[in-house]
């Protein structure tokens, strides 16, 4: 199954009493890549990461995920898929070591030639930077360090896909850069697929090589952070210093005017500098144009008093 696509989404639709949530997604995912789902609130993220970790039933479509249809997949499946959820409270008097112990120890069994399970919990502590904290109960942690627990613990199995819902919510700043350093070892060397939401965009152009922005229950942009600036037709600002002034200059495509900038003869310029679109403009852009197509009202239907 090396060829097939880690996840595989057709028509995927969901409503939750008759208000449709999820209007036809079309998703593929393939091995080893780490997508980002971003969206606006309510979008449908939680719902579409539920339906694909075998948690949802759908309303339709088709939904594959590591070769099988999630709404029936077993315990081995099960084993092959991590997952982060957004918030869970529970187990405040287990120890941190002992609560990690007690989870990998379902995963024994399932371990195959290429994936040994469940983690070491010292390892694991290491890697995602608890290990001070082996020994303290859970509920004395803190909201950044408990958030480390739950990737641990969607970790502990060694999955072959992680599900992370909003994973650095609470971490500081040098958690947060740990944490991303964490996704990109494990797509790197551990063979892991990862699909995340976050409202982070920051952090959605920092460690993923595709971003999905989901909106008005359809996925409305799909690519790199790059492609998608191209899309909505960013502009790149372009500022130098030259003969002591500063300029400003704005093109789609910088290159052949920076190539010009300094083919010029007797001009001396310094401080030459490129910014591209942010994520952030982009997505506030796509978000802005879906939602201006949404308040056309259609043909045929009454708007309510
Ligand atoms: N169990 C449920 N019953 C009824 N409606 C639900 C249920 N779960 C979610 N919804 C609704 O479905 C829509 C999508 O919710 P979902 O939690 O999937 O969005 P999200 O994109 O993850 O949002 P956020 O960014 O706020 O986490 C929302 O309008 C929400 O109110």
């Amino acid at each position: 199954m090396t060829d097939q696509p880690i996840v595989h989404v057709r028509g995927l639709r969901m409503e939750y009493s008759g208000r449709t949530v999820l209007d036809g997604i079309d998703l593929r995912i393939e091995r080893g890549e780490v997508v980002a789902l971003l969206g606006p609130n309510g979008a449908g993220k939680t719902t579409t990461i539920e339906i694909l970790e075998g948690f949802r039933q759908r309303a339709g479509g088709e939904v594959t995920v590591l070769g099988e249809d999630p709404a029936h997949a077993g315990d081995a499946w099960r084993a092959d898929v991590g997952v982060v959820l957004q918030s869970w409270r529970d187990h405040g008097r287990w120890r941190v070591a002992q609560l990690l112990e007690q989870f990998g120890a379902l995963y024994g069994p399932y371990a195959t030639s290429d994936r040994d399970r469940p983690y070491r919990a010292g390892d694991l502590l290491e890697l995602v930077g608890l290990a001070p904290h082996a020994g303290a109960q859970v509920r004395t942690l803190s909201g950044g360090q408990r958030r480390r627990l739950d990737v641990a613990i969607g970790l502990v199995g060694r999955p072959r896909l992680l599900f992370l819902d909003e994973p650095t919510t609470g971490f500081d700043p040098v958690a947060r850069h740990e944490f991303h350093e964490l996704v990109h070892r494990l797509s790197d060397f551990d063979d892991t697929t990862v699909l995340l939401t976050t409202h982070d965009l920051a952090e959605a152009e920092k460690i993923a090589g595709r971003i999905l922005i989901l909106d008005g229950g359809r996925i409305v942009a799909d690519g790199s952070a790059a492609a998608l600036a191209r899309e909505v037709a960013g502009m790149s600002e372009i500022t130098w210093r030259e003969d002591g002034a500063r300029h400003v200059h704005s093109a789609a495509d910088p290159v052949p005017f920076v190539r010009d900038l300094l083919a010029r003869p007797d001009t001396e310029v310094t401080e030459l500098q490129v910014r591209a679109q942010t994520l952030e403009e982009t997505y506030l852009a796509m978000v802005a144009r879906t939602e201006s197509a949404e308040a056309v009202t259609p043909v045929g239907e009454v708007e309510a008093a």
